[in-house]
């Protein structure tokens, strides 16, 4: 890893609809290089509240990169040389249960992996690790983002099972049955797997802030690209106030005793 002098304790991976957190003072952009390539973009370092905040949007400013195809690990490996122990980051999903709403956030603490080809590991040998995915999200941080989102009156679900599907195209009608009825998911999106497994391995804590979108193609229309797009930007501001919420009241380090995200690779290597 190349030592910058830049550093941040913070990092925020923007979704869909969100390009520029907006909640950042000082900020300067910078371009971090990885062994694994170009990172989603230029990285902004800014910050906020006396933290040292680091922004990444995932598909690129302008959302030019499809989920299929970000650079997960050159992404968390770019927060990771920053610095950066706490990522929270912002998802636009589908819902899967009439009581999920579209404007809705959810906390997610479980997921499942339908993707197909993505690069899923930092440890592709000679050096071997399989972390733990048994609660893949860090409970420390999830439970900072469900107290600041209760406190600023947002209608917030403090637990999910997040699908991933591969993308770039939505779900047929039979699939999302599946996902819904048979495997009992509760949101859906194209993004999560492998930034949070990536995350573990780097032993960083992780949580997401899943904003609901759309019924998915259980609605009577089924969901679309604008239909996303529009709920979203109807909703950014309340992610900026959420995310401004939640990492004001974040501690420098993660109370060991809620989440074991820092000692991940301990028990993982062979
Ligand atoms: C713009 S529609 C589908 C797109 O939105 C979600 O992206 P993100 O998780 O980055 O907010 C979904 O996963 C798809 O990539
Ligand atoms: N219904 C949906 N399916 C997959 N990804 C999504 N992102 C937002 N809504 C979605």
């Amino acid at each position: 890893m190349i030592e910058t002098k830049e550093k941040a304790s913070v990092g925020i991976i923007g979704g869909s609809g969100i390009y520029d957190p907006k909640i950042l003072i000082n900020t300067k952009e910078i371009k971090v290089y990885t062994p694994y390539g170009q990172p989603s973009d230029n990285i902004l370092l800014g910050e906020l509240e006396g933290k040292k905040v680091a922004f990444l949007p995932r598909h690129g400013r302008g959302h030019k990169i499809p989920p299929h195809k970000i650079n997960y690990r050159a992404n968390i490996w770019a927060l990771k040389e920053l610095g950066v122990k706490w990522v929270i980051s912002v998802s636009a999903v589908g819902s899967l249960r009439l009581d999920y709403k579209p404007g809705d956030f959810v906390v997610p603490d479980q997921f499942i992996d339908m993707t197909k080809g993505r690069e899923y590991t930092f440890f592709d040998g000679p050096v071997v690790a399989h972390v733990s995915m048994a609660d893949p999200f860090c409970n420390h941080l999830r439970k900072v983002v469900i107290e600041s989102a209760k406190d600023l009156g947002i209608t917030t679900h403090p637990s999910g099972t997040y699908i991933c599907i591969e993308g770039p195209r939505f779900s047929t009608r039979a699939e999302s049955k599946v996902w819904k009825e048979v495997y009992k998911a509760d949101v859906i999106g194209m993004t999560l797997v492998p930034e949070v497994n990536l995350a573990c391995e780097a032993q960083m804590c992780y949580a997401t802030i899943a904003m609901v979108t759309d019924y998915d193609v259980f609605a009577d229309i089924p969901v679309t690209a604008e239909e996303v797009t529009k709920v979203m930007a109807d909703n950014t501001e309340k992610a900026r106030k959420l995310l401004y919420e939640v990492i004001k009241r974040l501690p420098d380090r993660p109370n060991e005793g809620e989440c074991s995200c820092c000692h991940s690779l301990k028990t993982a290597l062979v």
